[in-house]
């Protein structure tokens, strides 16, 4: 059994504005709308849990009745961080879940495949998480904002959501972060940390995150190219 949970308990603070951005409408529909259809519409996941802000969850519990997403879904609070939110939606997992997936509400332009993709990679590999190689040449800065050195590129790529691991995995490196207190950004960083490596799935450059204003502009080029 495969469990989805969508992490949408941000407050969106770069975008700036008083709407919440996982309810910025794009193309027609708001941004977690598409996010949780992607989810739902993936035919290896089995039942979803989105997670909220508390003030959003009756307006998304309606959203989601009204997407008619076909598998059980339930709505619950989230934290103040990132991981502390999947930390609560851990809770809700039922126990027979054999792996678990994670997704930002804030990646709408997921597809369906590419979540089967993961789930799959996830069931070989125990960890696994769609990413994309690095187009620009990064580098590393000291505290005085000077480039101190250049990373090679052919090793370096962005992780990107939707991330799957084996359920138990995910619970240990989940208790070990909470022992540890360590607040990363992402479920992959702290499956890293219990010395298990994530198998990346290359998901091509469309799956943004809509974090500033731009990326609405840009989601909504890629929706438009897509005619979606
Ligand atoms: N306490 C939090 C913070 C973030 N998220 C979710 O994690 C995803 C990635 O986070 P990000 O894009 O950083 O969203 P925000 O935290 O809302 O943005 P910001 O950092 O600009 O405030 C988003 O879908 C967001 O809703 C969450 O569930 N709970
Ligand atoms: C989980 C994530 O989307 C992977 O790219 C990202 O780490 C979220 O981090 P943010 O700091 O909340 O943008």
């Amino acid at each position: 059994m495969v469990c989805a949970i969508i992490a949408a308990a941000g407050y969106g603070r770069r975008m700036g504005g008083d709407q919440s951005k996982q309810l910025i409408i794009l193309n027609g529909m708001p941004v977690v709308a598409r996010s949780l259809r992607a989810i739902a519409t993936c035919p290896q996941v089995d039942q979803l849990i989105l997670v909220t802000a508390p003030e959003q969850i009756a307006t998304l519990e309606t959203l989601a009745a009204e997407l008619d997403l076909g598998k059980p879904f339930q709505v619950i609070a989230g934290g103040s961080e990132r991981q502390y939110s999947v930390a609560n939606a851990l809770k809700a997992v039922p126990t027979d879940a054999e792996i678990i997936l994670v997704h930002d509400g804030a990646r709408p332009l997921v597809r369906p495949e590419q979540v089967g993709a993961v789930v799959d990679a996830a069931r070989v590999f125990r960890a696994a998480g769609l990413a994309a190689p690095v187009k620009d040449t990064i580098k590393t800065v000291n505290a005085d904002g000077f480039a101190v050195g250049t990373p090679d590129r052919n090793c370096l790529w962005a992780i990107h959501t939707p991330q799957a691991f084996a359920a138990d995995l995910l619970r240990h490196a989940y208790a070990q972060a909470e022992t540890d207190q360590y607040l990363g950004t992402d479920d992959a960083s702290l499956v890293e940390r219990v010395g298990v490596f994530i198998k990346l799935v290359n998901g091509g450059y469309e799956n943004i995150k809509i974090t500033t204003s731009e990326d609405v502009c840009l989601a909504e080029a890629l929706l438009a190219r897509r005619m979606e």
